[in-house]
């Protein structure tokens, strides 16, 4: 299986081919028929060029009559009539089949991408799992009206009318054998040049829809700061980038255009010198070598369908490969193989563990914790210390570069973007607990201080939230994430809650409810206002990614370090602003 270092993986063709095998499993006798109908439709079609090269013969021998030619004209009705009908039956039945295994594929695609750990995703970019569960999805979609009636019908086509051919007379077939080398070196050629050609348009495919889908998702952010101009730019360059590349793939698709016209030219004149040939030496009729070109006219069709759809296939496989390859991600991959079960007494183990983001400065070093099950440890620190990658990498939504993380398998986390899905109050609140009643909806919205907004909202726990739905505050939203943390019931739950003002109703009220929803389990809060540190049982204090103070807010007092110092400021009086 191919994957780069960061991406998600692409694989090779055997794996395509036998993953594809695979889910055509419960499909293979549908498709045995429907082969056996397209060699039927396709043997019916080449009665007419036969049928014309007797009524030339008749009609040079003068042994043509009105019957003659009404029986042939018939023949040929009735035969192109039968060949159509079949061919669309064809058509039909392999594209239902073609359907209903792409629609198996994206299910799992979906189901492998839903139990990705984390870290995989976000490492990969989120627009490429979406680029491959959407633009690669429509991509072998869009190829199934031009690759099914060419594949299922062309094959069958070439090998008829090659048997044809030779029946009529062995030097046309021979003729035509001649310049298939053309042809064998167009596909070689296309087959070395097409698939880099069309990954790379696939890629920047992607890379567009992770940068369109980083500007929406930080959108505030793009405003706040005026980046709205630099985005702009970014995605202009992506989207050039996606332009050269369909140039590219484009000008592949000329050349091969030009080879296949070449192809043509040459098996016409070949056929046309056998046939002149024959006739001279009377090997043949005129009527003979008429159903020859003809039969060589109805091949050239389906050669160069073939070679195009070769295009469209291989634009399809780079697409399948990308979908396949998520699909086929190793089990012990997908399930995070850093989480193990706790054990009784310590829920969460690090063990020298470094992280850094891509190629950047460490940001987290050597860091070493134990968290007794059911302690709350506060995790505090100035503004880019490291607060925030902690508790990614012990949620496992990071994966350290060095070192163990050690934590229960039912962790749940919430960040400082909190997300309303759109949907009901309800829907929201049961997708951590699928089972909940009602009662315990209300309830756990009680317990993190939101009992009064099921009273604000006209249709209750029925109210749409979300986006086009009633609008939520910020502190809602984090309360309505709370209670979907109660709900869930997790063994450890850490909290790196946006910060709300300190000293404000709301910032009180969140504190409650954190420390509501963290009674009865094990929790870290990534401390952003030092109110929520001195309830915590423990404190670590980081600076540039390393733990500088552990111990109790008592004891941290007492040893009159940072936490000492951090603690001194707040109490004089800088309640307006947060520690972060
Ligand atoms: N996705 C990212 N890519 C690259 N660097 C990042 C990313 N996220 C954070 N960093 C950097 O990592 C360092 C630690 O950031 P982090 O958010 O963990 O700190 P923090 O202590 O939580 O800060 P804050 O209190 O402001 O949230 C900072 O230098 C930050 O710029």
């Amino acid at each position: 299986m191919g994957a780069t270092e960061h991406g998600l993986p692409v694989t090779g063709g055997r794996e395509t081919a036998s993953e594809v095998w695979r889910l055509s499993r419960g499909y293979r006798l549908r498709l045995a028929a429907v082969g056996l109908l397209g060699i039927v439709s396709t043997g019916v079609d080449l009665i007419p060029p036969v049928a014309i090269g007797f009524l030339v013969d008749r009609v040079q021998t003068g042994t043509a009559d009105l019957g003659t030619v009404l029986t042939v004209t018939a023949v040929m009705a009735l035969s192109a009539l039968l060949g159509a009908a079949g061919t669309a039956v064809t058509i039909v039945l392999a594209t239902r089949v073609y359907h209903t295994i792409l629609a198996t594929l994206r299910e799992r695609l979906v189901g492998r991408a839903m139990t990705l750990p984390q870290h995989r995703v976000e490492r990969a970019g989120t627009g490429d799992l979406i680029s491959r569960s959407s633009d690669d999805v429509t991509a072998v979609a869009d190829a199934a009206p031009a690759v099914i009636p060419v594949l299922t019908v062309t094959a069958f086509t070439i090998v008829v009318s090659l048997g044809g051919l030779a029946a009529l007379d062995w030097p046309y077939a021979a003729a035509f054998a001649v310049v298939l080398p053309v042809y064998a070196l167009a596909m070689r050629w296309y087959l070395r040049t097409g698939p880099r050609v069309y990954r790379a348009e696939r890629a920047a495919m992607s890379a567009r829809a992770q940068q369109l889908l980083e500007s929406q998702r930080g959108y505030a952010t793009v405003l706040g700061f005026g980046l709205a101009d630099q985005r702009h730019r970014a995605v202009m360059t992506n989207s050039w980038s996606v332009a050269v590349q369909a140039l590219r793939a484009r000008t592949v698709q000329s050349m091969l255009n030009a080879r296949l016209n070449l192809g043509e030219c040459l098996s016409l004149a070949a056929v046309l010198v056998v046939g002149f040939v024959l006739i001279d030496h009377g090997a043949s009729t005129v009527g003979g070598a008429t159903t020859a070109m003809l039969l060589v006219l109805r091949l050239l069709g389906p050669v160069n369908q073939l070679l195009f759809v070769i295009d469209t296939l291989q634009s399809a496989l780079a697409s399948l490969s990308r979908m396949i390859g998520v699909v086929t991600i190793p089990a012990a991959d997908a399930a995070d193989a850093s989480t193990t079960p706790s054990d009784l007494a310590t829920a969460v183990r690090l063990r020298e563990v470094a992280f850094r983001y891509g190629d950047g400065p460490p940001v987290l070093d050597d860091i070493g914790l134990d968290i007794p099950a059911g302690q709350h440890l506060a995790v505090v620190g100035p503004s880019g210390a490291g607060k925030t990658t902690l508790a990614a990498v012990i949620a496992g939504v990071h994966r350290p570069d060095a070192g163990t993380v050690t934590r229960p398998r039912r962790t749940a986390v919430i960040t400082q973007e909190v997300h309303v899905f759109a949907g009901t109050l309800r829907d929201n609140l049961t997708l951590a607990a699928p089972d909940a009643t009602d009662r315990d909806l209300r309830a756990a919205l009680d317990t993190t201080g939101a009992a009064d907004l099921l009273d604000q909202l006209a249709d209750a726990l029925d109210t749409v939230v979300g986006a086009g739905g009633h609008p939520l505050t910020e502190a809602q939203a984090q309360q309505l994430a709370l209670a979907r943390l109660l709900l869930a019931d997790p063994e450890l739950a850490i909290l790196d809650e946006a910060t709300a003002e300190a000293g404000s109703a709301h910032a009180e009220q969140l504190d409650r409810a954190s420390e509501a929803v963290l009674a009865g389990r094990t929790g870290i809060v990534i401390a952003h206002r030092l109110s929520q540190a001195a309830t915590c049982d423990r404190i670590v204090v980081m600076d540039a990614g390393r733990v500088i103070e552990t111990g109790t807010h008592d004891e941290l007092i007492a040893a009159g370090g940072t936490y000492a110092r951090l603690w001194a400021v707040w109490q004089a009086g800088q309640h307006t602003s947060t520690i972060r």
